[in-house]
C-alpha cells in the first residue's frame, strides 16, 4: 500500500495493491502494523457504510472533542468526488480543502486526521462509501459545517442534501474547537 501525503498535514491518500485475477480482484484496505509504522491511528472503534444515489452530497461532517476521530474512508461501489476541510486552529492549512475522486475501480482510500471535516458528492448512479473511525458515534458531538461555505467548487449547485446538512453554519461562523498538533 502506498501512503501519499495530501496538501493537508496528517491526511493521506492511500493506494492499496489491487490483486486482480479472472474472478475479479482482492484489495486489503487496512493493516494495523503498517498504519502504526506510518504514524497513523490504527485503533478503529467503529465501521459503517452509506449508499447514495447520483447527485447526493453528504457533509461536511466531523465529531467535536472529546469525541473527535481519525477517519479512514473508501468507495467500494461507484464514484464520488470527496472533499476534506482543515478545521484545526493553528494548522498551516486551516480552512483549506482537498478534493479527490474516489472510486471502486481504483480503490483509493483517504485517511483524515481528527479536526478535518469530510464530505462527498455522488458522481455515479449509486455509490457505497465505507468508513472506519477511531471513536464511537456521539450524536451530541456529531456535527458539520455548511457544504458550500468552504470554497469547495462542487460540480452541482443543487445537490440532494439532508435537512441537517442544509442547516449547518458556514465555515466563517464556525468556532473551531480543534487545535493543530505539528506533524512529526
Ligand atoms: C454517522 C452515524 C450516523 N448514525 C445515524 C444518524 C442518522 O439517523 C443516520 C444517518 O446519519 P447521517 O445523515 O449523519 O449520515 P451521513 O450523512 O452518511 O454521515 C456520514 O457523512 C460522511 C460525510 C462522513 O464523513 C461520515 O463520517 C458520516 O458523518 O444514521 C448513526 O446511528 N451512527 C453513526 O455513526
Amino acid at each position: 500500500m502506498k501512503f501519499l501525503p495530501t496538501a493537508l498535514p496528517g491526511c493521506f491518500l492511500l493506494q492499496p495493491n489491487i490483486l486482480r485475477d479472472e474472478r475479479g480482484c482482492f484489495v486489503k484496505v487496512f493493516h494495523q502494523q503498517t498504519f502504526r509504522e506510518q504514524g497513523l491511528a490504527a485503533d478503529f472503534a467503529e465501521e459503517y457504510y452509506s449508499v447514495s444515489r447520483r447527485g447526493v452530497l453528504r457533509g461536511l461532517h466531523f465529531q467535536t472533542p472529546p469525541h473527535e476521530h481519525a477517519k479512514l474512508l473508501y468507495c467500494v461501489q461507484g464514484k464520488v468526488l470527496d472533499a476534506a476541510v482543515d478545521l484545526r486552529v493553528g494548522s498551516p492549512t486551516y480552512g483549506q480543502h482537498i478534493m479527490i475522486e474516489l472510486d471502486a475501480e481504483h480503490g483509493q482510500a483517504l485517511y483524515l486526521a481528527p479536526g478535518v471535516a469530510h464530505g462527498f458528492y455522488t458522481l455515479s448512479e449509486q455509490a457505497l462509501m465505507v468508513y472506519k473511525v477511531t471513536t464511537t458515534y456521539a450524536p451530541a458531538h456529531d456535527t458539520g459545517i455548511l457544504w458550500n461555505s468552504a470554497g469547495i467548487v462542487w460540480p452541482d449547485q443543487q445537490p440532494i442534501l439532508s435537512a441537517r446538512d442544509r442547516g449547518f453554519a458556514p465555515l466563517a461562523e464556525f468556532q473551531s474547537p480543534f487545535t493543530y498538533e505539528a506533524q512529526p
